[in-house]
């Protein structure tokens, strides 16, 4: 499966974010998005999801045009940088609901078997997001868009994390955004660097220093 999005472009009013953008995600790799603050990471995620209408877009999937919002074909599953879940529901029937395993998810992450009797409200925020995280990339869904998924997580559950979308990456098209960039940069099998509205792939991380998006003194 290969998912392209092309022909980008979005506006706020008078401002053009986004214009020269092309991407393209396979099944079995994981696709990666850097970019400074304010280079349209979010918003191209929630171009390809639906939530946000630009313009113009073009989006693919084994070159079949896509012409409804993504998320209607019950494809894709998103990740926002935002907390989304019902705060007043019960984990265990989050995870029932959506058919994910809680003894896989509780060995996994051995700290949170205590909280499988409890309310998404009571737990703290970089805990809420191990839920949410684990819950789009392991639901049903072939293609999984996370955006910020390692921002508050402590390292140990990064690490985890990393594990996990290397284990499901070969049934799944996976792209994530992060400044966390050298845990992108390392879990990427292709990597795209969004810059001046347009999407640039880098094949050499020296690129990353041309485009400014990190110091020249920066050891990649
Ligand atoms: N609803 C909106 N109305 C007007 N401008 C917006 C809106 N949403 C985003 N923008 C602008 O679009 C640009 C890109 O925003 P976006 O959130 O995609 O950036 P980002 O790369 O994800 O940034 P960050 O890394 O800081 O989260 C920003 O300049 C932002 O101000």
């Amino acid at each position: 499966m290969i998912l392209e999005i092309d022909n980008v472009e979005l506006w706020f009013k008078d401002k053009r974010i986004l214009h020269g953008i092309y991407l393209k995600a396979k099944k079995g790799e994981v696709t990666g998005i850097l970019g400074s603050n304010g280079s349209g990471k979010s918003c191209l995620l929630k171009i390809i999801f639906g939530h946000l209408t630009p313009k113009y877009k073009l989006i693919r999937i084994d070159n079949k045009p896509i012409t409804k919002a993504f998320y209607k074909t019950k494809l894709v599953a998103y990740l926002p940088q935002q907390h989304f879940f019902p705060k007043n529901l019960k984990i265990k029937k989050l995870f029932k609901f959506l058919k994910v395993d809680w003894q896989e998810f509780s060995s996994l992450f051995s700290g949170f078997s205590k909280y499988h009797n409890s309310k998404i409200n009571k737990l703290s925020g970089g805990e809420q997001r191990v839920i949410e995280t684990y819950l789009v990339l392991k639901g049903p869904h072939k293609i999984v868009l996370l955006d910020e998924p390692f921002s508050h997580l402590s390292p140990h559950y990064i690490e985890c994390f990393i594990n996990l979308i290397n284990t499901i990456k070969s049934s799944k098209i996976i792209i994530l955004t992060d400044h966390i960039y050298q845990h992108i940069i390392n879990i990427s099998d292709k990597l795209y660097l969004l810059e001046n509205g347009y999407s640039r792939e880098i094949n050499d991380l020296e690129d990353l220093k041309f485009y400014k998006y990190v110091s020249e003194n920066t050891i990649l």
